[in-house]
């Protein structure tokens, strides 16, 4: 029998993320459950390298990081675009599939760029492609004395080009979910909500140790 899960007290949780827009959906699903959120960012924290080659691995080694680091229960998020003809690729480099670059004065990655990647290698393949990819999330909760939970959510669609809509982040202007017509971009934060990768893992976080 699986060993049950630790649950986890009410008080302050670390966001073991350096990803604004990630750290938004955190705090907004994290929001009806009691937790006092802080962010790595927020607490000064380092951004640990991601040597990994999973989505687990890099998700525990952000989490046991920023729970290290801080002395409180930590929650990292390792996520990616697989895309099935790609051979589930960018998957865990899809952070490093967008290079960093200064936006006005501001560091970010360039996300128009990666999402050129990924369609440059698609067109290669001809017109008639399979455009069918997902996203996957991988949440990983991690407390100081090295204790660590992980949850895994996904959600299935295809690649649209060009990119459509403002909201959301990263690669969220070229997905659309299973069944939908509109991008993660174009829909509002709690439809994708719904739906996502995140609150899939989400889901199954709180069922697990709320
Ligand atoms: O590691 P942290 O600090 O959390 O931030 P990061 O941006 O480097 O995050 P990852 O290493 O997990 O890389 C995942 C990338 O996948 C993309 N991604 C993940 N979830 C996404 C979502 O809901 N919508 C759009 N893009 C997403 C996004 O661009 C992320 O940067
Ligand atoms: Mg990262």
């Amino acid at each position: 029998m699986a060993a049950p899960h630790r649950k986890l007290a009410p008080g302050k949780l670390v966001i073991a993320s350096h990803n604004a827009g990630k750290v938004r959906e955190i705090r907004a699903l994290l929001a009806p459950y009691g937790v006092d959120p802080v962010s790595a960012a927020d607490l000064g924290l380092p951004e640990p390298e991601e040597t990994g080659t999973s989505f687990r691995d890099n998700a525990l080694l952000k989490a046991h990081a920023s729970a290290a680091a801080s002395g409180l229960p930590a929650l990292a998020d390792d996520s990616g675009l697989c895309v099935d003809a790609l051979g589930g690729r960018p998957g865990v480099y899809t952070a490093d599939w967008a290079e960093r670059q200064w936006f006005e004065g501001n560091p970010g990655r360039d996300w128009y760029l990666a999402m050129g990647k990924v369609e440059g290698l698609l067109a290669e393949q001809g017109p008639d492609v399979d455009r069918s990819a997902r996203f996957v999330c991988t949440l990983a909760l991690a407390w100081p004395d090295g204790h660590a939970e992980v949850f895994e959510g996904r959600v299935e669609g295809g690649l649209t080009w060009p990119p459509r809509g403002k909201l959301g982040f990263g690669y969220d202007p070229v997905f659309v979910p299973a069944g939908k017509t509109l991008t993660f971009a174009e829909i509002e934060p709690a439809e994708k909500h719904a739906i996502s990768h995140r609150a899939d893992a989400f889901a199954k976080l709180v069922a697990g140790v709320f």
